[in-house]
């Protein structure tokens, strides 16, 4: 505790007063509250945000200075990171990676996270820290299996095989080994100590929220009942685990809502009744997902909004089931004619939006369980290297991570039509605040 007091003295000014205006985020029945009134997060997707803040040549602590500055003046107040990778001969996963091997963890990457939080406190942000993810691009839940099972490492850009890697990846619920390293991972990022504020993880506000991994799924298209009950139960234990070691943060799933829980509803409500999650979460994506092809968007663009109106409401009234708050923490559309170029317009993408936004605000100001959003991704100044559009180590880190051409979600710092359409909708949600 001395030290964390001679350390919080050691702050600018503005960092301490940051930390001791930023109170914790909690939950009041159906809303975030922060400081006594209502709060929502206007957030953006910085997966490699942690590795900005790395030191060394892997780092770029000048540019994650930079776009949090851009974020901040563009009205966000929280930003969605992954915290961990895993080491992986998979060829679309980031490298390096913070974790070469079970109880082997890069401590100069792992700081990273520490240098972003200081500066994410600085600026009153907060972050949502996600533990795991479940597909492949940070080595993720198919690389424990390899370790624990010896089962090669499946990378789908490589088997073009998603119904299989799913299928396969749901053994690392009921992996023991695989749990029980899981789980010396989240308590070694949960009660972490900050190497640049000496504040604990556990006592710092700009941490808002850990999930558990990225994108959860309780199996593929033909999940069975025992799959589902296994997920459900491995959220609970989890979440229950990492409340365990943390009072003040809230706890949530990644989960992407029906997408991710086989389209059955009553899953999805399933797994977020516990009462270790503390909010509900869904993303949503018209291309991968089939119902837009922006090279033909005349023909496509109707059925793609019918459906992701469809998509936001009934997952708001899922929330309302549930009796907890709902943070739409991904969606995204490509560039104009399916371009990865950063010139290329975004006229569909501000369309789409603009649309989610609508939907979002207006049940919002209704004071229906929304809690906030997160746009995927923030690219900012990260620019492509390559004229494939494809990710090497070493090449600029943006808002799409390695199995994704370079440019397919990221919103640029040059893309001022889309960052005008976010900073309006956080300025009504900042609107919407009050005790
Ligand atoms: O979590 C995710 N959801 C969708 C993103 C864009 O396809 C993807 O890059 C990421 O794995």
């Amino acid at each position: 505790l001395a030290a964390s007091l001679m350390m919080m003295h050691a702050l600018p000014m503005d960092a301490a007063a940051a930390n001791d205006k930023g109170a914790f985020v909690k939950v009041d029945r159906t809303h975030f509250v922060r400081g006594g009134q209502r709060y929502y997060i206007a957030g953006a997707n910085f997966w490699y945000g942690a590795y900005l803040g790395a030191a060394g040549k892997v780092g770029d602590r000048a540019r994650l200075v930079k776009e949090l500055d851009t974020l901040k003046a563009a009205g966000i107040n929280n930003v969605r990171v992954l915290a961990v990778s895993e080491k992986t001969d998979m060829p679309s996963a980031v490298r390096p990676a913070t974790t070469a091997a079970p109880g082997q963890y890069d401590e100069d990457l792992l700081a990273g996270l520490d240098y972003l939080l200081a500066e994410l406190a600085k600026r009153d942000m907060t972050a949502v820290i996600y533990l795991n993810n479940f597909w492949q691009w940070s080595g993720g839940m198919t690389q424990y299996l390899n370790w624990f099972e010896g089962t090669k490492a499946l990378d789908p850009n490589i088997t073009k095989d998603y119904e299989d890697y799913m299928a396969k990846t749901v053994r690392f619920y009921r992996n023991d080994q695989a749990q029980a390293e899981y789980r010396n991972v989240i308590r070694k990022i949960v009660q972490r100590v900050n190497t640049v504020t000496g504040k604990r993880y556990a006592d710092d506000p700009a941490v808002m929220a850990w999930q558990l991994a990225n994108e959860p799924r309780p199996g593929n298209a033909r999940t069975t009942p025992e799959e589902k009950a296994v997920y459900v139960k491995w959220i609970a234990d989890t979440a229950g685990y990492i409340h365990g070691l943390d009072a003040n943060h809230l706890v949530s799933s990644g989960s992407e809502g029906l997408a991710g829980s086989a389209q059955d509803g009553e899953l999805f409500m399933q797994a977020h009744r516990s009462k270790h999650i503390d909010y509900l979460t869904y993303h949503l994506w018209p291309k991968n997902w089939g119902w837009i092809d922006s090279k033909t968007v005349a023909a496509t663009w109707d059925g793609a909004l019918e459906k992701s109106r469809h998509y936001l409401n009934v997952h708001i009234d899922y929330a309302k089931k549930v009796g907890k708050p709902i943070v739409l923490e991904e969606f995204g559309m490509d560039r104009d004619n399916a371009s990865f170029d950063i010139k290329a317009g975004t006229t569909v993408r501000d369309r789409f939006y603009g649309a989610v936004f609508d939907v979002i605000t207006t049940r919002a100001t209704k004071g229906e369980p929304i809690a906030g959003f997160n746009f995927w991704a923030w690219g900012g100044a990260g620019r492509a290297a390559n004229p494939d559009y494809w990710w090497k180590e070493g090449n600029d880190l943006m808002g799409d991570p390695p199995q994704e051409e370079q440019g397919l979600y990221s919103v640029f710092d040059t893309d001022a039509s889309t960052i005008a359409l976010i900073r309006a909708t956080a300025a009504k949600l900042k609107g919407l605040e009050r005790k």
